[in-house]
């Protein structure tokens, strides 16, 4: 018996087209498992590109890796419109059409959703859809389980039918550790780390001796950052991380309990500043005190790490020095660190630690989530 999984995938940026990717080259591995996984919508910000028949048919596999290149290229998804393969939408068109197929594929099979925007504008709607029976949600974008928690109440209402190990720690099993943590009854009570692979990557190659300028353009070139790299310096990506594990825990907060520390100034802002002016002249600005910080750590035999704590009613992120020969100091690269203290982990911590950024590792993580729900597809 196959469990034929609709796909419809909202991003296509590094993370949306790598996903594509490892669908396409993980074919015989999922046809061994009796899987398949048939795409028939894609979007991006602008456009929707589906199937001519959402019942039937599919996104071929060369379809899918010309759509790749169109957008590697930074083109829009519009310009397929004129390819004879596909449907398109834009604007508002976009939200009606997908809740339409949603709709039209619950009796027969189903949907799943698989958010890999940065986008906060995919929320109303994903919250809706995943009430809808037989739809299913996967996100790599963690603004979904970040905003209010009426929305977050709306999406995890139906945990067998949502999934995001991706949105912290990328491809590590983060999320699922905790949650059969949590299953067995053994209360966590303390979660520190370091969860950006980004700022990981930033402290220990300025530490090396690169300028903090040149170090955050290479970040973004790996595709560690977030679109703006500004939501990594700022601290709020692994704000929303933070957020997201506080929520699991049970702790009922938003966004702003969470105490956090940028590493910019206010004048350097998304809102004061465009993304390329702050990339070309806002940065190589400051190199100095970053560097300065990172020697007075030294001097103390020690390196800076950009730290997240969840414990009992705290929920902080920020930088802290700690001991070169900790296991927060001796992370290179974009490695995150976990380490997650309970009843049963009391003494000696359950440790989780990785590549915690990159289109790849993040997709993978992406991609076994919409497998880790193929039951609910099986007829
Ligand atoms: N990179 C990583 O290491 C990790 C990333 N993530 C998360 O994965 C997500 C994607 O990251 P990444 O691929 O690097 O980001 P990119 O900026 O490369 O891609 C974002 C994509 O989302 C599209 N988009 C923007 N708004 C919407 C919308 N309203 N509806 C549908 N699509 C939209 C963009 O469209 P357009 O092409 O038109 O701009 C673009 O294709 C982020 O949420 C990030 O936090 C999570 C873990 C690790
Ligand atoms: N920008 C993030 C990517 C993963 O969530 C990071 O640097 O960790």
């Amino acid at each position: 018996m196959v469990s034929s999984i609709p796909l419809f995938l909202m991003g296509c940026g590094g993370v949306g087209r790598q996903l594509l990717r490892h669908i396409i080259s993980c074919r015989p591995i999922h046809s061994k498992q009796g899987v398949r996984l048939r795409v028939v919508g894609v979007s991006d910000s602008k456009s929707m590109v589906a199937v001519p028949d959402i019942l039937t048919s599919e996104f071929h596999d060369d379809f899918l890796l010309k759509l790749c290149k169109l957008k590697s290229s930074g083109a829009s998804l519009h310009e397929l419109a004129n390819s004879g393969e596909c449907q398109v939408f834009s604007g508002q068109e976009i939200a009606m059409k997908v809740v339409d197929f949603a709709s039209t594929l619950r009796e027969l099979s189903g949907l799943t959703l698989v958010d890999c925007s940065a986008s906060a504008q995919t929320i109303a709607m994903l919250s809706e859809l995943v009430n809808l029976e037989r739809c299913c949600v996967v996100l790599a974008n963690k603004k979904p389980l970040t905003s209010s928690l009426e929305y977050y109440d709306k999406l995890v209402s139906q945990p067998r039918r949502i999934r995001h190990e991706s949105t912290v720690g990328a491809g590590l099993p983060v999320i699922s550790t905790i949650n059969r943590i949590i299953s067995s009854g053994d209360p966590i009570f303390r979660i520190i780390g370091s969860l950006s692979g980004t700022l990981g990557y930033v402290m220990s190659e300025v530490e090396s001796g690169r300028p903090f300028s040149q170090v955050v353009t290479a970040a973004k070139s790996l595709g560690y950052t977030e679109p703006d790299p500004r939501d990594d310096l700022s601290g709020m990506d692994v704000a929303r991380k933070a957020l997201i594990l506080a929520r699991l825990l049970g702790h009922r907060i938003n966004l702003d309990s969470i105490k956090v520390e940028s590493l910019y100034p206010v004048e350097m802002g998304p809102d004061v500043m465009p993304l390329e002016e702050f990339l070309v002249n806002g940065l190589p600005i400051l190199d100095n005190d970053i560097k300065k910080r990172i020697d007075i750590a030294s001097s103390n035999g020690n390196v800076l790490r950009y730290v997240c704590l969840i414990e009992e009613s705290r929920c902080e992120v920020g930088i802290q020095e700690v001991a070169k020969d900790s296991p927060l100091g001796r992370l290179k690269g974009s490695d995150n660190v976990l380490e997650i203290y309970s009843r049963c982990y009391r003494e000696q911590p359950l440790v989780i630690q990785g590549a915690g950024a990159g289109n790849d590792t993040t997709a993978a993580g992406v991609l076994a989530d919409i497998l880790d729900i193929q039951d609910l597809f099986r007829h």
